[in-house]
């Protein structure tokens, strides 16, 4: 509990975000603060360089002093630098500077599905949703196929720009070789612990999510009483086995492309 409490302290006092204006490495002019994750404080920034607007990712100062945090940050970088020809952000540049670590990115200027769905009240049917997840399918191969597993495909990291879709936030992103990142907090929600994992059904796992989200766009609930999507969702049976198992309900699918041959054999 103390610890709690010192850790929060902490935080509020060394971790404060730059405010808008701010100039950091002689380069990045700060516009706005975009989010707080656990790691990094993430800005919207103008490169004096290029006259463009850029995101710029900054390592907390409490993660700087741990290992695990700048581990975590460099195979940030990493990552985003092996799926340059992607879509994903564009790797831009990393420095440190006696404040801290930071990361440039390209900024994707769209919407995130979370956006779509819950601000703009956007609404997908069956057949769109199916469209979605296969273009996402082959997006997520690709990661899988250089040993990258995204570990956090929800609806505020997939964004949409001009009719395509992009993959944003890399920060729980890791190599399948990095076996030891499985040890998480065991007081986790078993859902997240199923997207943690460091196995290509995680993120077959979580792009089963990812389609209920939008499927539950279209729903309007018929009674008060709580039921499972399977019975509140109408959809046709063989996409609701082929959730079933993308939700390690069924017999879990093993790689993208299976989910996509049995996506496009509906
Ligand atoms: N390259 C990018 N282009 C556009 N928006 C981005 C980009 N990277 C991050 N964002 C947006 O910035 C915000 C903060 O992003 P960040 O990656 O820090 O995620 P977070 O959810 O706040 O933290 P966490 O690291 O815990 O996931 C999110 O709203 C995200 O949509």
């Amino acid at each position: 509990m103390i610890t709690e409490l010192w850790k929060g302290l902490q935080r509020t006092l060394w971790d404060r975000p730059f405010k808008a204006g701010h100039l950091i490495h002689e380069r990045y002019r700060i516009q706005e603060v975009l989010g707080m994750g656990s790691y990094g404080i993430t800005y919207l920034a103008l490169d004096r360089h290029t006259e463009e607007i850029i995101v710029l990712k900054q390592l907390r100062h409490t993660k700087a002093k741990t290992t695990a945090g700048l581990f975590s940050f460099q195979r940030e970088s990493q990552i985003l630098e092996a799926l340059q020809h992607h879509p994903v952000p564009k790797l831009l540049n990393t420095f440190q500077d006696e404040q801290s670590h930071f990361i440039a990115m390209e900024w994707i200027k769209g919407e995130t599905f979370e956006d779509l769905i819950f601000r703009d009240n956007q609404t997908y049917n069956e057949k769109e949703t199916i469209a979605i997840l296969l273009e996402l399918l082959n997006i997520t191969e690709h990661f899988h196929e250089k040993g990258i597993i995204h570990r956090d495909l929800r609806i505020p990291n997939i964004i949409q720009r001009d009719n395509k879709l992009i993959v944003i936030d890399f920060g729980l992103a890791c190599y399948l070789l990095d076996k030891h990142e499985e040890i998480e907090d065991s007081n986790d929600h078993p859902e997240k612990l199923r997207m943690r994992a460091v196995k290509v059904e995680s993120d077959l796992f979580a792009l089963g999510h990812f389609a209920l989200f939008l499927l539950y766009s279209s729903y309007v609930p018929q009674s008060k009483k709580e039921l499972s999507w399977e019975e509140e969702l109408e959809i046709s049976l063989p996409f609701k086995s082929i959730l079933r198992r993308m939700l390690q309900l069924d017999e879990p699918f093993h790689s993208a492309i299976d989910v996509q041959k049995a996506l496009r054999s509906i």
